[in-house]
């Protein structure tokens, strides 16, 4: 039969309200046609970045005014567009395992790039401070992909490091903050931040779809007035109508009710998932078992080395990623386990013990 998907990289669009998104859709063609038959302002119309500063005060405690959100079709466009108007010889330190998009994008961008470990904590401090970097990517709410939820400790430890000497910036990726499952969900960097030091990195990819590509980040004042400056000729890139529509979706509550809705979605199936691994695997199996967000960790005791598991994952049909996807400086170990990404937006809760059974049989 077909293939199965432990994908961390999808949203399950299964319980999408597409009628109330296509109602909110009528709405915004009704009440925004001038709007749609020009080019809006270059971080996108003022009513959704309104929307979204206020949505962002409640959920995240980030304190910004919607002059400060930049909307754009996606974190790598919306990165490039903001980094980009640095001067040359710019250093960047990057959380490794980590997001390898952002890496290969910042490398492209002629940045020097250091990917730093991480400790229990998350990134590793007197390894940002060795470098001295002019912006560090961090994912505090939950690492990607380990899952590390970053104490408030590692926090001020990095805000404090980051006032310390101006030209700092942290860039908060708070791209799958929305879903925690029975703990809590601690405020963003941005909101401890009293310096202008952190640039908020948001997404609706995880929480409404990646297809319909609206990300935004929020700029600290100084940084915003240099934005303005360098684009003020910048045509916004995201789809005005789809933003519109996000506002009234917003607005009405049914954005809410989704999120809580797919949180406990999320959460059975995370738990029908862990079960089945745990009792098909037993002892061969280590969960790093973080509640919270899309995906999960999971170590494997085998000699198998990561192309092998890879091949036999394509011969099973599973749709699966491992570390070495996350790995910036290519040097996994391997030999005595591997280490997959198991992601449960992508399969079907019934799907389950298939998809298990497959895996099974990919590591033995
Ligand atoms: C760490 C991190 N920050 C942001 C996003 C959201 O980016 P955007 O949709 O452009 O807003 C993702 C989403 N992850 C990607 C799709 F799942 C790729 C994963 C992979 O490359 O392994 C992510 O992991």
């Amino acid at each position: 039969e077909g293939w199965l998907s432990l994908s961390h990289m999808t949203a399950d669009i299964s319980m999408f309200p597409f009628k109330e998104w296509m109602k909110c859709e009528k709405i915004a063609i009704k009440n925004h046609k001038n709007e749609l038959s020009d080019i809006s302002h270059p971080q996108g119309p003022y009513l959704v970045r309104k929307t979204i500063s206020r949505m962002i005060a409640l959920t995240r405690g980030v304190k910004c005014e919607p002059e400060q959100v930049i909307i754009g079709p996606g974190t790598q466009p919306l990165i490039r567009q903001v980094l980009g108007m640095q001067r040359e010889n710019i250093k960047a330190a990057i959380e490794n395992p980590g997001y390898s998009r952002i890496y290969q994008l910042l490398k492209d961008m002629n940045f020097e790039v250091f990917p730093i470990d991480l400790d229990k904590k998350g990134i590793d401090i007197k390894k940002v401070e060795a470098l001295n970097p002019h912006f560090l990517f961090i994912t505090p709410s939950h690492q990607f992909p380990t899952g590390i939820i970053m104490p408030i400790s590692r926090r001020i430890e990095l805000l404090n490091w980051a006032s310390a000497s101006e030209g700092r910036y942290i860039v908060e990726d708070d791209y799958d903050s929305e879903f925690k499952y029975g703990t809590d969900n601690i405020p963003s960097l941005q909101s401890l931040d009293r310096n202008q030091r952190v640039i908020y990195a948001g997404t609706f990819s995880k929480t409404i779809m990646p297809s319909f590509r609206i990300s935004y980040l929020v700029l600290p004042p100084d940084l915003l007035r240099e934005y303005k400056r360098h684009f003020s000729y910048w045509i916004q890139g995201s789809n005005t109508l789809n933003l519109f529509t996000l506002h009234y979706f917003i607005e009405s509550g049914e954005y809410a009710k989704h999120v809580k809705r797919m949180n406990n979605h999320y959460e059975m199936k995370r738990e029908n998932l862990i079960k089945e691994l745990k009792w098909k695997f037993r002892n061969g199996i280590k969960i790093k078992n973080v509640p919270a967000g899309l995906h999960f960790i999971a170590e494997f005791k085998t000699d198998k080395g990561y192309k092998e598991i890879e091949e036999r994952a394509k011969k099973e049909k599973l749709e699966i990623y491992s570390m070495k996807r996350f790995n910036l400086l290519g040097n996994i170990e391997e030999g005595k386990k591997i280490i997959l990404i198991i992601g449960f937006a992508n399969i079907k809760n019934e799907d389950i013990p298939v998809a298990v059974d497959r895996l099974y049989r990919v590591i033995y």
